[in-house]
């Protein structure tokens, strides 16, 4: 395994647009993956965790721009890439699948085609290679009868069966990173853990890093070995994700692990089980002065509404945001 990180986010800002006014979406936020790690950003919707994933592929469009800091994949800054170069990075390198496969699979083309044409385009395959390819891809994320379900169109398949179509379609080239955007919201609690063990498995098998996006900490935790948890466009903790529960050092973090089903009781700040944060994300023309959680916040003091806590690295890895962490 190479030293350097797969990928370096680096004090990434993202600003938004409105009426001529630039604000901050996302700040100062930096974190890193290794070849075939597992890195999971998680935090209430609106937090900024899916413009930042869209950032590292140079698919942000206006109201949104990259204000400031880099992002660098193996090495190279995309910044400094072409269309033409960032277009065969996204196809050749790193791949997305997000929470509605329809919006991204063709509703007029069959299945088989799609991940076909993934080998032809970026393999050079022949169409005759890449069908048997596509087949092997569907058996791979676990479509029974690839042979046949290859003709299929997308509305043919459930929810589930679609999803997995995308992570063949992602998994075709091999990519060295994969964008998994809500990838399971959609779909009911059962299918959701096979779609999950599946993308487990298959990039363990094929050592791709992951990078993990989602609104719910138990999932990404159970998925991922380090997290970032995000709130209103910064990074207030980064974690072993075993560490994340077991003692939460931002009191967002801690109030995320109390207002998990089975964990809460283990949270330090939240004794009872599924406490909520009270109040919601601000809109990012009205993020607050000085920490941005702290309206929210039980523990605030009057430092923290006037003050940027900055950031503050753990003793046992990892770095908090907070002026009051443990
Ligand atoms: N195209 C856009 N135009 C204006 N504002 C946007 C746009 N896209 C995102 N935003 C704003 O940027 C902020 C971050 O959005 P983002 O989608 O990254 O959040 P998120 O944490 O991924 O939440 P969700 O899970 O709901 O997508 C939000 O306040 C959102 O309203």
């Amino acid at each position: 395994m190479s030293e350097q990180p797969l990928l370096e986010v680096e004090n990434l800002r993202i600003d938004l647009t409105v009426g001529g006014t630039k604000f901050p979406a996302v700040q100062d936020v930096s974190f890193t993956i290794k070849r075939g790690e597992t890195f999971g950003l998680v935090g209430e919707s609106g937090c900024g965790k899916s413009i930042t994933s869209l950032a590292l592929i140079g698919l942000l469009r206006h109201p949104l721009s990259i204000g400031a800091g880099t992002i660098r994949f193996d090495g190279r800054e995309i910044q400094a890439l072409s269309p033409g170069e960032m277009r065969k990075l996204r196809g050749d390198r790193i791949s997305m699948i997000f929470q509605e496969p329809m919006t991204a699979l063709n509703p007029l083309s069959p299945i088989g085609r799609q991940i076909a044409e993934m080998f032809v385009l970026h393999r050079g395959a022949t169409w005759k290679e890449a069908e048997r390819l596509s087949i092997e891809a569907l058996a791979n994320v676990r479509v029974p009868a690839p042979e046949r379900r290859i003709k299929d169109y997308p509305h043919q398949l459930s929810g589930g069966m679609r999803q997995r179509v995308m992570i063949a379609i992602a998994l075709a080239c091999e990519p060295d990173l994969l964008l998994a955007d809500e990838p399971t919201t959609a779909l009911d609690v059962t299918v959701q853990a096979e779609i999950l063990e599946l993308i487990r498995d298959l990039s363990a098998a094929k050592g791709t890093a992951v990078l993990m996006i989602s609104h719910d900490l138990g999932l990404i935790a159970n998925m991922c070995r380090r997290v970032g948890v995000m709130y209103a466009g910064r990074l207030v903790e980064e974690r072993f994700a075993t560490e994340v529960f077991q003692s939460p050092s931002h009191p967002y973090t801690s109030g995320l692990v109390a207002s998990l089903p089975l964990l809460g009781a283990r949270s330090k700040y939240g004794r009872q089980r599924l406490k909520e944060i009270s109040g919601v994300v601000p809109p990012v023309a009205a993020f607050p002065t000085g920490c941005r959680f702290n309206p929210r916040c039980y523990a605030a003091t009057e430092v923290c509404g006037t003050e940027d806590p900055g950031v503050t690295p753990l003793a046992r890895g990892g770095l908090v945001r907070c002026h009051h962490h443990e």
